[in-house]
């Protein structure tokens, strides 16, 4: 038969018009199988968990940085106002090290955490690097801890503990949970209130030179109000008889024993552990090991976390792995102290000597401040 242009068009063009029609419904039709298995399989997975996490996420947030209702005192003053005790520092560190895809699985595994009242409590001192250890100690995995001062022992008790477990971020079966209130240690109330919580409470104090302390204590508060006398002139009740005022807090918070004797009427001294504020700057690492020991916890914070920042004077975190920079804590630590009058500073000293060989006899560790 001879070749026609036109029967093959008419052979063709239908052949090939049904052959796209087809190739469209295929397409379609698989279109419609994956938007039905989206929603029926996966969509309704897995927007739950993202949508899950992103609150909890938001929640948890909330709860780290939700400020309990304060009632007004000099404390206030010196410390809530202090964006530092608000606890944000390193976070970024901390959500950096998430690899891709941690969010569904971390979402999964929200799904088996809780909130639990802590088990480990930072309670003191004012001024003795706290935050420094409350911070170097979020970098543990199995530690969760609430980045602001909950100050629910001391100022929030009426509210109840369930108030208290509430602002506890969630966490799994292995992991500790802590949280961090320099005021507790000096306040009379606290040590019966922790042992009602729980009697096995991880009771940890950072100690610092008391005389250091007490002028750390007192430039923070100058930061806020420039106004108010010299250091010299409220160290005295009677500055010619050279009378300590040992009422005024910066001075009171550095008697130590004191307020220790408080604390084993309810807790054994195995229960307590005295970090040691200077160490805590010169060999962090060390420090965080006995710190981890104490715990109960895997040694994973170790030397390779710190870089210390000679400008700044303190160790600052490192991401081990990856040279990304080092992350210091915020201007409200360091401040410049002023210069304090050399006599009144040794007058403090002799002060504090009998208090702090009471405070090494008790703790049986020298922490050299004489
Ligand atoms: N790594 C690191 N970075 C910065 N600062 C450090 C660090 N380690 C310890 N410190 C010391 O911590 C002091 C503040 O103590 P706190 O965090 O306990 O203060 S607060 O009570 O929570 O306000 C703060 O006291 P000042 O220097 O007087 O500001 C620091 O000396």
């Amino acid at each position: 038969m001879e070749y026609s242009p036109i029967l093959h068009s008419l052979h063709v063009v239908p052949s090939s018009h049904v052959k796209n029609k087809l190739l469209v419904f295929l397409i379609m039709l698989s279109l419609w199988v994956y938007m039905i298995y989206c929603c029926v399989a996966y969509c309704s997975t897995v927007p739950d968990l993202a949508y899950g996490s992103a609150s909890r996420r938001d929640k948890d947030a909330a709860g780290d940085k939700r400020e309990p209702s304060l009632g007004a005192s000099r404390d206030l003053l010196n410390n809530e106002n202090d964006l530092d005790s608000r606890g944000d520092e390193w976070d970024d560190t901390r959500a950096e090290a998430k690899a891709p895809g941690d969010n569904a699985m971390s979402a999964f595994l929200n799904e088996s955490e809780s909130r639990k009242l802590p088990q480990a409590i930072i309670i003191g001192v004012k001024k003795g690097g706290t935050r420094a250890l409350l911070e170097f100690l979020r970098l543990h995995p199995d530690i969760r801890a609430v980045g602001a001062e909950p100050h629910f022992f001391d100022r929030n008790y009426d509210k109840g503990l369930e108030w208290y477990r509430e602002l506890m971020p969630k966490s799994s079966e292995g992991q500790l949970t802590m949280e961090k209130t320099p005021s507790y240690y000096v306040t009379k109330e606290v040590p019966a209130r922790i042992h009602t919580m729980s009697k096995d409470t991880k009771l940890i104090v950072v100690v610092r030179d008391p005389v250091t302390r007490a002028i750390s204590d007192y430039t923070q508060t100058r930061s806020k109000k420039p106004d108010i006398p010299s250091f010299e002139s409220l160290t005295f009740k009677n500055i010619s008889a050279g009378l300590i005022d040992t009422t005024w807090s910066a001075v009171q918070i550095g008697m130590y024993a004191k307020h220790l004797e408080r604390w084993l009427q309810f807790f054994p001294m195995e229960q307590l552990l005295f970090v040691s504020g200077e160490h805590l700057i010169s060999d962090p690492a060390g420090e965080m090991a006995r710190v981890q020991d104490f715990l109960g916890l895997r040694k994973v914070v170790t030397e390779r976390h710190f870089h210390f920042n000679p400008a700044k004077g303190f160790p600052c975190l490192k991401r081990p792995e990856g040279n990304s920079k080092p992350h210091c804590l915020g201007k409200t630590k360091g401040r410049t102290h002023p210069n304090i009058d050399p006599e009144v500073v040794q007058r403090l000293r002799d002060f504090y000597k009998p208090f702090n060989s009471q405070f090494y006899h008790m703790t049986g560790h020298d922490f050299g401040w004489d």
